[in-house]
């Protein structure tokens, strides 16, 4: 990939984990990174992770420095912080916007004709190369621009192309997802502690059971079902474990999660 300069409009948490990301999987340097925020603590900490050059004191000086540019503010901020910076965009920059429910037909208005833009929804898991992303292109975006996207995204994880009525649903699976499965984890590590082991082992063993399933699912290409068969022996004690888990409603609890996380993504639209 040719140098480029990635900028940040809001380097607030998500913002860090994908730069982060992208320093990490070499595909930009820190030199190559610029950021504004109006708060003094995010942005001290962005300069803490990538070195005091990346800050800048305007969005319109994040904006004309950048190749590609994120919006990453919280989406109620986004249309009025592309408004700001309009004079600064054209043809030949690419805006990436990472605001949960926040539409291409907005985006695309407030950046202005001919501006190409991608709508993301990334996930923290960004941070540590796990990130589950997926990108809807604008009007003015082509397979190149959606290219970009997808080396970008693939830098720090799994990278789908969707329609774009498909990403308040993928904001509420893996958008969202992974604080349900921090939650399955804090879960699992309580149960441990509950049958006797000391606390730090509960909660690293509850970690590495979560990332070991993923990571059968996606290396096996099992259905889960059949990896979860293949650990449930007649009798035993998986089985008295998956009769709690059917009680007390898990499936039911996370359906209701995800399509109440998409529901609100839609809702913020
Ligand atoms: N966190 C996550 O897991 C994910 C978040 N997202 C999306 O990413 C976006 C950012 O979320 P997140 O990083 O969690 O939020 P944060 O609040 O951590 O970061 C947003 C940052 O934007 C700053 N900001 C506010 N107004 C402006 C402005 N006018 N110009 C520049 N910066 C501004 C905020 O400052 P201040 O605090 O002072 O307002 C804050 O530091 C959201 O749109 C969210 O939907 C998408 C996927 C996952
Ligand atoms: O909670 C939120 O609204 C954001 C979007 C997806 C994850 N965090």
């Amino acid at each position: 990939m040719p140098q480029q300069t990635i900028g940040f409009i809001g380097a607030g948490r998500m913002a860090q984990a994908l730069a982060k990301g992208f320093v990490s999987a070499g595909l930009v340097g820190a030199d190559g990174l610029r950021a504004s925020d109006p708060s003094a603590e995010a942005l001290a900490y962005f300069a803490d992770l990538f070195g005091k050059g990346a800050g800048r004191e305007s969005n319109t000086q994040v904006a004309q420095e950048s190749d590609v540019l994120f919006v990453a503010t919280k989406p109620q901020y986004v249309e009025s912080v592309l408004a700001e910076v309009r004079k600064s965009l054209d043809a030949k920059k690419l805006v990436v916007s990472i605001a949960a429910g926040t539409t291409l037909r907005k985006i695309e208005a407030a950046a202005g004709d001919g501006v190409p833009v991608v709508r993301v929804m990334p996930n923290t898991p960004c941070l540590v190369g796990s990130g589950a992303c997926a990108y809807a292109l604008g009007s003015a975006a082509t397979a190149e621009h959606g290219g970009r996207v997808a080396e970008l995204l693939g830098a720090v994880g799994a990278a789908h192309e969707v329609a774009e009525p498909l990403l308040d649903a993928v904001t509420g699976l893996s958008g969202s997802g992974p604080a349900f499965i921090y939650t399955v984890i804090e879960s699992l590590a309580d149960g441990g502690v509950r049958a006797g082991l000391p606390r730090a082992l509960a909660a690293d063993l509850a970690a590495r059971t979560v990332a070991g399933a993923a990571q059968m699912v996606l290396q096996t290409g099992e259905h889960p079902a059949a990896l979860r068969d293949a650990v449930t022996s007649p009798g035993g004690t998986t089985i008295a474990g998956l009769a709690e888990l059917e009680k007390n409603g898990l499936r039911s609890a996370l359906v209701e999660a995800v399509t109440a996380a998409a529901r609100r993504s839609a809702e913020l639209a």
